[in-house]
């Protein structure tokens, strides 16, 4: 359904209502009209004025909009202009350039362009600190319907460097969005840009690789010095854990919430408790909600804790989180989970397993375009079990170079590379996507039953 063409009239479920909305504009026309939660979508002919209205059984309010002037009771709001020409340019290095509409902040950005399959969940991949340094271009081309919700950030902030879009949303329609996505990044000094084709975009980048891009609303500045610019920034062997990090350890409790647990192997509340001490490389809190849902107290660490300080808590268990950037370019976090493995349970996920592959002997390697979605197949190899995760990487580690005593669990089945790794001998578990989603599917949420396995274990065994 064409949202944001043309006119449209929803109306909500409420007590009888006559409802009337008025848009102005010559040549638009009626796409769709909701109401008591059904829809009737038709083409009203164009006129210079249209009338439209609706005698709801159950309707209160009403949203009018007229190709982006929204009208709402009545009177007039605020809303994006779809007359509005293009005012925002996206240069990639390969010296193309890309003119479509700004919103979000203005200015001029400069980061590694990569695509996201994912259809829903832009906010959690805004607030996901794995993507600083990084354009994300969403390849679902509708964005911004459900808005902003408070609950639904991933992080603090919004690490993303940009946004680029389709087509942008001109309405919100979801019962806890406070605000629109076009407000929110202004707010974060996040650019978005729209009206772009990024199909084509997306093709490039999976024939030529991830590109560079910059992305300016700065007239000033010629095509050629944002290409020259483009050219000259770098992402690889650029430490960007630091910046994501917290500055200070601190205690997380919060549980999954009541209404969004979905798992069925969760532990009572009598279950026994675990400590973890979880790295934060740019930790992603759902994998704080969910080890605390699976019976963990958690500890997090910023990325340059010591890890003599991380013994003495002498803890169950120690997490490697997720993060942004190159494995290779953060020697010092390779270093502490050498230090730790062996001594007690670790779990890395994703830059973590990372760290755990060259912690081991392994290497990492950047990929051509990585993965970014909600929809990898991936391969538990023990059990044969296919899982549909979330996943959100450039880098990958080459199973090849890894010690004896070191299985790969998990292979990602679009390409073959490793997704998981195991060593029992060091009683250590990785993974290299997003078991806690958050963006994406539940399906690889087991592994944070497994580690508490692993914590479980050890206490036996000790
Ligand atoms: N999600 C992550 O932890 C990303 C890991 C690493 N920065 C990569 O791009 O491969």
């Amino acid at each position: 359904m064409a949202m944001a063409m043309g006119m449209q009239v929803g109306v909500g479920l409420a007590p009888p209502a006559l409802v009337q909305g008025v848009a102005a504009q010559r040549g638009e026309s009626v796409s769709s009209l909701h109401f008591a939660g059904s829809s009737i979508c038709g083409r009203l002919q164009a006129a210079p004025v249209a009338v439209v209205s609706v005698r709801a059984e159950r309707a209160s309010s009403v949203q009018v909009s007229c190709g982006g002037a929204a009208v709402v009771d009545g009177s007039a709001v605020t809303a994006a202009r779809p007359w509005k020409t293009s005012d925002c340019r996206l240069v990639l290095e390969d010296g193309s350039v890309w003119r479509g509409k700004s919103f979000g902040a203005t200015g001029t950005q400069v980061g590694e362009v990569v695509f996201n399959t994912s259809l829903t969940g832009y906010q959690e991949i805004l607030t996901d600190p794995s993507y600083a340094g990084q354009f994300v271009l969403m390849t679902q081309p509708h964005i911004g319907n459900t808005g902003i919700n408070l609950d639904d950030e991933e992080s603090g902030q919004c690490f993303t460097g940009a946004l680029i879009i389709r087509s942008l949303s001109n309405m919100v329609s979801n019962w806890r969005s406070s605000e629109t996505l076009p407000e929110y990044l202004a707010k974060r000094n996040v650019m978005g840009i729209s009206d772009i084709d990024t199909r084509a975009i997306t093709r490039r980048l999976r024939e030529d690789g991830s590109l560079i891009g910059v992305l300016t609303t700065d007239k000033s500045k010629t095509d050629d010095e944002l290409i020259e610019m483009s050219k000259n920034w770098k992402i690889v062997g650029k430490d960007l854990i630091t910046d994501s990090s917290c500055k200070e350890p601190y205690e997380w409790k919060d549980k999954t919430g009541g209404e969004w647990e979905f798992s069925t192997t969760i532990p009572n509340g009598d279950a026994e408790k675990f400590h973890v001490v979880a790295y934060d490389f740019g930790i992603k809190q759902n994998i704080l909600r969910r080890l605390t849902s699976y019976g963990c107290k958690i500890t997090v660490v910023p990325s340059t804790h010591p890890s003599s300080e991380v013994l003495k808590l002498n803890p169950d268990g120690v997490l490697f989180s997720n993060g942004p950037g190159d494995p290779s370019a953060v020697p010092y976090a390779v270093k502490s989970v050498q230090d730790l493995v062996g001594k007690i349970p670790v779990f890395g996920i994703c830059m973590g397993h990372q760290l755990l592959g060259q912690a081991l002997g392994g290497t990492t390697f950047k990929m051509k375009f990585g993965h970014h979605g909600g929809n990898h197949p991936v391969r538990h190899l023990p059990t044969g079990r296919v899982e549909i995760s979330a996943q959100n990487h450039n880098y990958a580690v080459d199973p090849a170079t890894l010690p004896e005593g070191v299985e790969v669990t998990h292979v990602n089945l679009n390409d073959g590379t490793c997704a998981g790794l195991t060593f029992p001998a060091m009683k250590a578990m990785s993974i290299q996507y997003h078991p806690e989603a958050s963006p994406g599917p539940h399906d690889s949420d087991q592994v944070f039953f497994d580690f508490v396995e692993m914590m479980k274990k050890n206490r036996t065994k000790a």
